[in-house]
């Protein structure tokens, strides 16, 4: 895993017990599971809008920091659901060398 998704990981899950009014992510687990996914949902359509906002400009600035929000919030909703980056990226990792193309047929051959 990079450094910053091991700090991230370990921030997140010692914020999982901390007080809610002085921290966002402890917050966010107060307000549950409904609430995140609202906020990931929210990310999302702010990402696409910046990726569609950067074709047209030029700029990608915003593509990055939105994406990161994103990226942000999917690992909040982890952590909520005792998961963490590290799962993700083991089943990224068994995807290797495993063709996008060839996984799809032989999951529709099922
Ligand atoms: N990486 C982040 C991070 N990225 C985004 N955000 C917050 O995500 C929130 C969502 O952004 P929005 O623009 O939707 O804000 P908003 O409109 O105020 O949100 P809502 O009122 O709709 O919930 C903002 O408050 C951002 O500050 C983050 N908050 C925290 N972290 C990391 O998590 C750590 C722990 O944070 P705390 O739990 O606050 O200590 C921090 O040290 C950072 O490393």
């Amino acid at each position: 895993m990079s450094d910053v998704l091991e700090q991230l990981t370990r921030v997140l899950e010692a914020r999982k017990g901390a007080d809610a009014d002085s921290s966002y992510v402890a917050s966010l687990h107060a307000k549950g599971l409904n609430k995140i996914l609202e906020k990931v949902g929210e990310e999302s359509i702010e990402t696409i809008i910046a990726a569609k906002d950067a074709a047209l400009s030029g700029s990608n600035d915003d593509v990055i920091y939105e994406t990161a929000d994103l990226w942000f919030h999917t690992l909040v909703m982890l952590s909520h659901l005792g998961l963490s980056a590290n799962d993700v990226l083991t089943e990224l990792a068994r995807r290797f060398d495993l063709s996008g193309l060839e996984e799809k047929a032989n999951r529709t051959s099922k």
